[in-house]
């Protein structure tokens, strides 16, 4: 059996980055950037005012003493470029200051009559002004390759003056359920039918991560079915497959790849859940065979198919480990690293860590356990019992977007 690590690093070193493609901005949503974004612009591009209210020079301000109003700046309109001395400039949110003005006065501390204006305090040199480029200047590399698109990276890209962004070509990676009793949501169950809960899971995860799932439905436990379905997976990235993974006569995922010419590089990993896991090459097409176990198949998602794409993306493949305190005692560990499944239950005090409280049952049938699951504690092999308030390796869940 091998290592999670060595497995890992495998996968990943198997793999080469997609190419990439030119998207409109509108289009950006959960793509991967290919190269690093540059601002194209200086936000803001000059001085601008932070309020509604007057430009002034803030040494020209004398308290109850009157000053001409020589024009009136808006966001967009800037009729007052140069300020006449002892005079100042009616500003509104966001418009250019004129050049010499060093400060903007609050409307509601100014009493106007006319032309004229005089305020009730002193000035600040810079008060409610925002200089030049205070939010990014032109050249700033604002976004990095590799970069996840969501809603604020697409807006920063946007303010840096991008209507067309280079990400990488979305990863088509497709997901074959197998079993005769696993049937699909809404499909007629007979008596021992279970639900493909792992399809929904696996498409759900490969878009979250920025690839594109390709569901190539249930396969029978039938070798000619198996046949036609891996077939279709041939012009894809990757196939991922979900049961059929270990050593019961009716596991036919890998003799029917077998069949068809799969390279195989490993099966069987020194972990629980998730033991039975092979990967391979078909072709073009590398081949990752998740055990049936709904919890097994989420959790080597997590370790291993979530590398995978990332490789595929041109992005960091290690995992967000981070580190915990067990809010109760844990028991000793046998040869393979376990992931046990665990809540937050709180903040520890002394070091502020989280506290983590790990689930009584942690069968790798048990779903319902995973899906309240916060965080999977990594116990390494042969780990000696440890008492509660002991420091733990986890893998956030939501911070590896499962
Ligand atoms: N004699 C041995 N038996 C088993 C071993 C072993 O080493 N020796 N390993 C066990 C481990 S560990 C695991 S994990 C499972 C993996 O089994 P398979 O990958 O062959 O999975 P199946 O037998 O096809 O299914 C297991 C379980 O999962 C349900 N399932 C299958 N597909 C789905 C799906 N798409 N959605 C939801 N649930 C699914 C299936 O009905 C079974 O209940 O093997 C142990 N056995
Ligand atoms: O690896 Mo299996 O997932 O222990 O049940």
């Amino acid at each position: 059996m091998l290592a999670v690590t060595e497995a890992r690093q495998r996968i990943v070193s198997r793999l080469t980055t997609v190419s990439g493609e030119w998207v409109p901005l509108d289009l950006g949503l959960d793509r991967v950037l290919a190269g690093d974004l540059v601002a194209r612009r200086t936000q803001p591009p000059g001085a601008v005012s932070a309020m509604d209210g007057y430009a002034v020079r803030a040494a020209e301000i004398v308290p109850g003493q009157w000053l001409n109003i020589a024009g009136e700046n808006r966001a967009g309109h800037q009729a007052v470029e140069a300020l006449p001395s002892n005079a100042v400039a009616r500003i509104f949110t966001g418009a250019l200051l004129p050049e010499d003005a060093d400060a903007v006065m609050l409307q509601e501390n100014a009493d106007r009559d006319g032309d004229r204006v005089r305020f009730s305090e002193a000035a600040r040199t810079a008060q409610f002004v925002r200089p030049r480029g205070l939010d990014f200047t032109e050249g700033w590399k604002g976004l990095l390759a590799g970069t996840l698109l969501g809603p604020r990276q697409l807006g920063l890209a946007a303010a840096m003056g991008h209507a067309i962004l280079p990400v990488r070509r979305r990863p088509r990676i497709a997901i074959l359920a197998t079993g005769d009793e696993v049937k699909r949501p809404g499909e007629f169950l007979r008596q021992g039918d279970v639900l493909s809960s792992n399809a929904t899971t696996l498409a759900a995860l490969l878009r979250r991560w920025g690839a594109e799932p390709v569901d190539l439905g249930v396969a029978a436990d039938d070798e000619q079915d198996l046949d036609r379905a891996v077939a279709q997976a041939e012009r894809c990235d990757m196939l991922v497959t979900s049961g059929g993974a270990s050593v019961g006569e009716h596991d036919l995922v890998s003799s029917s790849l077998t069949r068809r010419g799969l390279e195989l590089d490993f099966w069987k990993i020194a972990m629980r859940p998730g033991k039975p896991m092979m990967f391979g090459r078909l072709g073009d097409c590398s081949v990752l065979g998740l055990p049936g176990n709904p919890v097994s198949a989420t959790v080597c998602a997590t370790l291993f198919l979530r590398a995978a794409v990332r490789r595929l993306l041109g992005q960091d493949t290690a995992l967000p480990e981070t580190k915990a305190i067990a809010a109760t005692p844990l028991p000793a560990n046998d040869q393979r690293e376990d992931y046990l499944r665990a809540r937050f239950v709180g903040i520890d005090p002394a070091t502020g860590l989280p506290l983590v409280q790990v689930a009584e049952r942690q069968d790798s049938s048990m779903f319902a356990v995973l899906s309240q699951a916060d965080c999977l504690i990594i116990r390494p092999a042969f780990a000696e019992p440890a008492p509660q308030g002991t420091s733990v390796t986890i893998v956030n869940l939501r911070a590896a977007g499962v």
